[in-house]
């Protein structure tokens, strides 16, 4: 946690609260972006008027040709009359010549952009940046930031960048961190966040702030904003972390409370849904390629040697299938969503066999979610519990296969390997991003800022198609991203490997797993859904 400061809970300030706790007020479901642009849209249903659903919390907008905005909530749907201001950016010397600087209250991010001639235009995203109005004076934001969840390279980039964009941006002066995650809103003290404090954050690993699993406690964390004065609320963690940051939204707006809620997606697994990518994704899959790189030279400086290297990767395979695309020296890919076989014909040994007879020499690239099945088949009693936050504790993959493979070339008595695991999946985690990643961290961070400012809540801020948006929580939340093994991209990996698919067609065909097609640009985006037609669903 470094050596930043801490002090005590803020007095409370209720300057910026709407009432006490109340009934949910409805939704208003006539306006489409609050007050915060000028201008009102002039979407209109395919039945002629404009549609906006008011029967769930969800802000669905509709319009011609199938278009489909899945909008973000904004304080206007349930506090009335709120004043707005001009946006301080325009008198910004460093943006104020920028033209179009403010984004168009009808921007909107198309999910799907591999389209057909007669396709409808589908869902639509609103698209992040700068309002000309704002819901916020600078000196009246007490805003907040909290990491939870497993660590991420660029966490201190996305905590750099949100201070420095609301200080330089908007003058926002009073920024709390919030110390070891989810509990430390009503366990610890807070960390005053200011641009000289958090300067050199970004050249260093892990979070300033600390993190944790577990301790979410919605009513007790909403006590403390309250009871802080806070009114914009940072939360940048993963699929558990944006669950959580969903359901202090919800009490939020249930108790009428002026506070913005924003989730930053952190996710080193990239298993978050919608975005493209998660930010440090691509570090991790960089800094993967040095512990490739050492096992591919153990493995090729001995006879029958093999290198085995586990990657993370709890449920989602895609640092593994990256890494082993990137890095040409793998000779197997194992991911959680393609199980294997070890035995028998087309089994796994039968593949090493096959590559040490050739090649002299293999590397194996394992995800630790990958054959876990299999391994609690193999070690009967093997329950590992849970973590904190509910997550299913894993085996060590990487060690069990390891043995497995020595064990049955020692069986067979007809070949001697040599084997080396190497583990690098913390150093994998802690290492601060690369450049590309902090100006991905950077751009997240300002947009996240954007949409506080203007009034908008209950979002997460993410990369659709190139493009930053807002997406509402459900939609993170809702599922899982994941390696789509009936897709081109892993069909590449196979090519490139060369190693069995450990799927027949048929099973292919009749896994019912498969069924959402994984985020766009991580995927073929020229692979048409009907190519794929009868092996599942594609990634369109
Ligand atoms: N369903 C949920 N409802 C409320 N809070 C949750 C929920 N799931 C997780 N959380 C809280 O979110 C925080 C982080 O969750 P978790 O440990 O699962 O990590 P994560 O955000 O999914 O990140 P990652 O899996 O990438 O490490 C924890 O404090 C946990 O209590
Ligand atoms: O050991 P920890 O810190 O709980 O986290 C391990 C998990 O966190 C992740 O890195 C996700 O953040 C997974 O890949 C991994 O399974
Ligand atoms: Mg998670």
């Amino acid at each position: 946690m470094g050596s930043i400061p801490a002090f005590p809970a803020f007095p409370a300030v209720k300057s910026s609260l709407a009432p006490e706790p109340r009934d949910r007020p409805a939704i208003n479901p006539g306006k489409l972006d609050g007050a915060a642009c000028s201008g009102s849209s002039s979407l209109s249903a395919a039945g002629g008027s404009a549609g906006v659903s008011d029967t769930t919390k969800k802000k669905i907008v509709t319009g011609d040709a199938g278009y489909i905005l899945e909008d973000v909530p904004h304080f206007s749907d349930y506090i009335p009359n709120l004043p707005s201001y001009p946006n301080p950016l325009q008198d910004n010397p460093s943006y104020s010549v920028v033209k179009q600087y403010f984004v168009h209250v009808d921007d909107s991010v198309p999910q799907k952009i591999v389209v057909h001639k007669d396709s409808p235009r589908g869902i639509h995203f609103r698209r992040a940046g700068p309002r000309q109005q704002v819901y916020f004076e600078a000196d009246d934001v007490q805003a907040c930031i909290v990491t939870c969840g497993g660590l991420c390279p660029g966490l201190n980039t996305v905590i750099r960048e949100i201070v420095c964009g609301l200080h330089h941006m908007y003058g926002v002066k009073r920024v709390l961190g919030i110390d070891g995650g989810y509990r430390g809103f009503y366990a610890r003290n807070t960390i005053p966040l200011t641009p000289k404090v958090v300067n050199d954050i970004h050249k260093r690993g892990g979070t300033i702030l600390g993190t944790s699993r577990g301790g979410h406690d919605t009513k007790k964390i909403v006590d403390s904003i309250q009871d802080r004065g806070i009114n914009q609320v940072y939360i940048i963690g993963g699929d558990g972390t944006q669950r959580g940051a969903s359901l202090i939204f919800e009490e939020v707006r249930r108790r009428g409370l002026k506070v913005a809620v924003a989730g930053i997606p952190k996710t080193i697994d990239n298993d978050v849904p919608v975005i493209d990518k998660s930010f440090g994704f691509d570090t991790a899959v960089e800094e993967a390629q040095r512990a490739i790189n050492a096992a591919h030279v153990e493995a090729e400086s001995i006879e029958n040697g093999i290198g085995v290297v586990k990657l993370m990767g709890r449920n989602s395979g895609f640092i593994a299938m990256y890494a082993t695309l990137a890095s040409r020296d793998v000779d197997c890919c194992l991911i959680p969503e393609s199980p294997f076989f070890l035995e028998g014909a087309g089994g796994l040994f039968e593949y090493i066999e096959k590559r040490l007879k050739e090649n002299g020499h293999m590397v194996l690239v394992i995800a630790e979610g990958a054959g876990q099945e299999l391994m609690s088949k193999s070690i009967q009693s093997l329950d590992n519990g849970k973590d904190a936050s509910g997550n299913k504790l894993l085996q060590d993959v990487g060690l069990w296969i390891s043995q497995k493979i020595k064990d049955h070339f020692s069986q067979q008595g007809k070949m001697t390997i040599n084997l080396k695991y190497i583990d690098p999946t913390y150093m994998i985690r802690a290492i601060p991003s690369i450049a590309s990643d902090n100006v991905y961290c950077t751009l997240l961070a300002q947009s996240v800022v954007h949409g506080t400012m203007a009034g908008y809540t209950g979002f997460t801020s993410g990369l659709v198609n190139g493009r930053q948006t807002y997406i509402p929580f459900y939609r993170i939340t809702e599922k899982q991203n994941n390696v789509v093994i009936t897709d081109r991209m892993w069909a590449r990996l196979l090519s490139s490997t060369n190693q069995p698919s450990f799927w027949s067609p048929k099973e292919v065909i009749e896994d019912k797993r498969q069924e959402e097609p994984p985020t766009e640009l991580l995927v073929d985006q020229d692979c048409a859904e009907d190519d794929l037609v009868g092996i599942g669903k594609g990634t369109g």
